[in-house]
């Protein structure tokens, strides 16, 4: 059997804390560059969300294992955004919930459950390239990327952003109620001891308050290399 060497094969990791852009614009600049596009954040919130359904305690770390390695989690790109289907049906809007963040981020405490969902995220390295997004990235699950990239916006901002995509979707929240959950998961994400959320050494910061999406998406596109941009 012969094994193929991905080691070669592009990357680009993009992480940052929550609602600083990491997932649009990552999947606008997969996009621009005809890359495969992996959400990791997705895969917790699938198995947040598939323990829910199977009534497991988030506070049962060999359950949750056990759920993780049981789920199936698929992407489907419908030109507007990735959809995602867990055990077949498609949850993407129960996973975009801040309460599904909120079970993710618990669960992703767990280092058993990060080790479940290493080799799955590791599959998505596929030619001609990947852009990734989450709050490993760059630092645990492709270290050897060779562009790495660090979001930032101020909490107030990502909060504002949030209000507003959800004030889209007829879902009815408070910028202070937002706000208060977005800095109680960025403590959470940033103190756990596995895999904390944190630039790479090696990571370019871009603090986007006050830039627009395609600013960002091309300050990111303006990282690469010609041939690859
Ligand atoms: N630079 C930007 N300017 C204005 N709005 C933005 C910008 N980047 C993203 N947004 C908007 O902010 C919202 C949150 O963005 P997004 O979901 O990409 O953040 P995220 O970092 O992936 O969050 P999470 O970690 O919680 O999944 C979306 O509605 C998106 O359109
Ligand atoms: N690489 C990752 C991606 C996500 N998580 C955890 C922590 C987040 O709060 C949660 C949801 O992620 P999001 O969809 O908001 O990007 O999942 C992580 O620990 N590592």
């Amino acid at each position: 059997m012969t094994t193929t060497d991905t080691t070669t094969i592009p990357v680009l990791t993009i992480d940052g804390p929550s609602g600083s852009g990491k997932g649009t614009i990552s999947r606008l600049v997969a996009q621009r560059l005809g890359w495969h596009y992996l959400d990791s954040g997705a895969l917790y919130r699938a198995v947040g969300v598939a323990a829910g359904w199977g009534d497991i305690d988030l506070s049962d770390p060999a359950a949750l294992v056990r759920c993780t390695f049981d789920t199936e989690i698929a992407f489907r790109d419908d030109g507007k955004e990735l959809r995602v289907l867990v055990n077949g049906s498609d949850a993407t809007d129960e996973l975009r919930t801040e309460t599904a963040g909120a079970a993710a981020s618990a669960i992703a405490a767990i280092p058993e459950v990060r080790s479940a969902l290493k080799a799955r995220q590791r599959a998505f390295r596929q030619p001609p390239g990947l852009v990734t997004d989450g709050r490993d990235m760059g630092t645990v699950i492709f270290p050897d990327a060779a562009h790495k990239v660090f979001l930032t916006a101020s909490a107030e901002e990502r909060a504002e952003r949030r209000y507003k995509q959800l004030n889209d979707k007829g879902v009815s929240v408070t910028l202070a109620g937002l706000l208060r959950e977005i800095l109680a998961r960025d403590a959470r994400d940033a103190s756990r001891a596995v895999a904390p959320l944190r630039p790479a050494d090696d990571a370019v910061h871009i603090d986007t308050t006050g830039l627009g999406i395609d600013e960002v998406v091309d300050r990111v596109l303006a990282l690469l290399p010609a041939r690859e941009a």
